[in-house]
């Protein structure tokens, strides 16, 4: 069994070592410009067009994330990228999870305890305590209640707060109330005053949250933006910021990455601006969910994380 391993900026070596370990049947080697020898599967991130184009016999391509959409953008500007016929597959939690409910949670009760606004006090010396939220009346919305998202969710009604998601179908999740479809999208943003996005960027998803999406929020809304920056219209949220339908945002992904210097968002003052870091790729886990999705492909078993290529995630 071969295997290919690419990354812009992973350390290829403790990767080779620790699938070597998991699969000792596999011969795995980091992917150089050139290299077409055969090869069963490969493990990718950004990978170059020439990669994997016209490359036959591959079984699986593993994608060293959890969203797809880079990769899928990579096939639809140059088709044949991805071999066809190919499964796809993304990381699901492996330890993501964890990291998003440590992220959104700590922005939660930042704005939820109004912390955003003391830090602004501070700077004036300002002594001002304010009227607290109440609980009952800061409902949060989950935009894309996945792998991510369900347990975003769980993690929010454990600590008491009303909790809605909206997805493409109906989920079951304790305490949670779904909406389902665009045309339940009104009723799943009228009165949430916290909206969470966690979809993944796909044509339907792409520029959802813009000024007309942010207007159907309960007023002094939050936004908390840890999926892509491709939804976000930022000029948007600017006007939504001056006008005060949005009160503070927390956004750790952006349209451009790295964010650019001059870029607005760094110093306005209720955004907070991180570098794509509320869930990052944790090698050892992710490495024992791809071992355990190969071997179930050599045993003709279903692995997990199948990414349907129409549908963009
Ligand atoms: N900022 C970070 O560090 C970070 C880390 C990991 C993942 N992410 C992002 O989070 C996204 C979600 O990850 P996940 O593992 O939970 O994905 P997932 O595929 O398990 O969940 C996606 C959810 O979005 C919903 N959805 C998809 N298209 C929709 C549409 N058109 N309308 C309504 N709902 C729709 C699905 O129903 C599902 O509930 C990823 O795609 C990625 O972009 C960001
Ligand atoms: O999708 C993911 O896994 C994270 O955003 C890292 O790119």
């Amino acid at each position: 069994m071969n295997i290919l391993f690419y990354h812009p900026t992973f350390n290829p070596e403790s990767w080779v070592n620790g699938l070597a370990q998991r699969l000792p049947q596999a011969q795995v080697r980091v992917w150089q410009p050139g290299d077409d020898a055969p090869a069963d599967y490969a493990l990718v991130w950004q990978p170059p067009r020439e990669m994997l184009a016209n490359r036959s016999g591959l079984k699986g391509i593993f994608a060293l994330g959890a969203g797809v959409d880079a990769i899928l953008a990579q096939e639809r500007q140059a088709p044949g990228t991805l071999p066809a016929g190919v499964p796809l597959l993304r990381l699901e939690d492996t330890g993501m999870a964890q990291q998003m409910r440590e992220y959104v949670l700590a922005y939660v009760l930042r704005f939820f305890r109004r912390m955003d606004e003391y830090q602004l006090q501070q700077q004036q010396k300002q002594w001002q305590p304010l009227k607290p939220h109440r609980q009952e009346r800061f409902t949060i919305g989950i935009m894309g209640a996945g792998v991510l998202g369900q347990q975003v969710a769980q993690a929010l009604v454990a600590l008491g707060f009303t909790v809605r998601c909206w997805s493409r179908s109906p989920k079951q999740i304790a305490g949670v109330e779904s909406f389902h479809g665009r045309e339940n999208l009104p009723a799943f943003l009228h009165e949430t005053r916290l909206l969470v996005n966690l979809l993944p960027n796909t044509p339907e998803t792409v520029g959802i949250l813009d000024l007309a999406l942010m207007k159907q929020l309960a007023s002094q809304a939050y936004l908390i933006n840890a999926a892509r920056g491709a939804h976000l219209k930022e000029g948007d949220l600017l006007t939504a910021l001056e006008q005060g339908q949005v009160a503070a945002a927390a956004l750790d992904v952006f349209a451009d990455e790295p964010l650019a210097r001059m870029h607005p968002f760094w110093s306005h003052p209720r955004v907070t601006v991180t570098p794509h870091i509320a869930a990052v790729t944790l090698p050892s886990q992710a490495m024992d969910q791809i071992a355990a999705n190969i071997r179930a492909i050599e045993q003709g078993g279903t692995p997990s994380g199948q990414v349907d290529r129409e549908r963009g995630y």
